[in-house]
């Protein structure tokens, strides 16, 4: 895994000092180090390419929608660093017997998720892996999210939801198609 665990322990240390902590004291002495452990699991995803998970297929003759909904992630907001976190709900439609094993979908999301982020790109960089991997007719990506740095600081309105979608393929041009999904996801 490519990450400075050492920078990271010396930036948290410097940080605990510029809040007034003493970093030396009791409680805070494996802080750092636990703070690098959780940067290095929470944005894993910085050393990962989603598209991996595209790369097995099943031959499978079904060109009919496909749906994984309610899958839950966590991310990292790139601007303040702290996390939102929702559900993610992927549909596609497969084009040639490129059907992709249903865990992966969940997968995609996860490690897109597990970088600093935006949640408009988490949903549309998923949609356009798949895309670009599988072929298929279509693929709607919808995130919704609680984001904290608008519920723990700031503007604090906990309970706001942000609903972001990725539509492509198919899905842009058939409104009977569009609204299938929608009416399944139901967000
Ligand atoms: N579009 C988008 N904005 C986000 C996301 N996560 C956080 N933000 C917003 O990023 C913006 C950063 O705004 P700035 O004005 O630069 O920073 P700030 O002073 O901390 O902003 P406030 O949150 O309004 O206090 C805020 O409006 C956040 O709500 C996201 O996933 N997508
Ligand atoms: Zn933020």
């Amino acid at each position: 895994m490519n990450v400075d665990m050492e920078k990271i322990q010396q930036a948290v240390r410097m940080i605990l000092e510029a809040v007034g902590d003493n970093p030396d004291r009791e409680g805070l002495l494996d802080t750092p180090k636990r703070v690098a452990k959780m940067y290095a699991e929470v944005l894993e995803g910085m050393h990962i390419n989603e598209e991996v998970y595209f790369e097995t297929v099943f031959s499978e003759e079904h060109e009919e929608m496909v749906m994984v909904k309610d899958i839950p992630f966590y991310s990292m907001c790139e601007h303040h660093l702290v996390p939102f976190f929702g559900k993610a709900h992927v549909a596609y439609i497969p084009r040639g017997g490129r059907v992709v094993g249903l865990s992966k979908l969940a997968r995609a999301v996860d490690v897109v998720a597990k970088r600093p982020q935006l949640q408009e790109r988490i949903t549309s960089t998923v949609a356009d892996s798949m895309m670009r991997k599988l072929d298929p007719h279509g693929v709607v990506v919808v995130i919704e999210a609680e984001h904290m740095c608008m519920t723990m600081r700031g503007i604090k309105k906990p309970g706001s939801k942000t609903i972001t979608s990725a539509v492509r393929g198919i899905f842009e041009k058939d409104a009977a198609a569009r609204a299938e999904v929608f009416s399944l996801i139901r967000v």
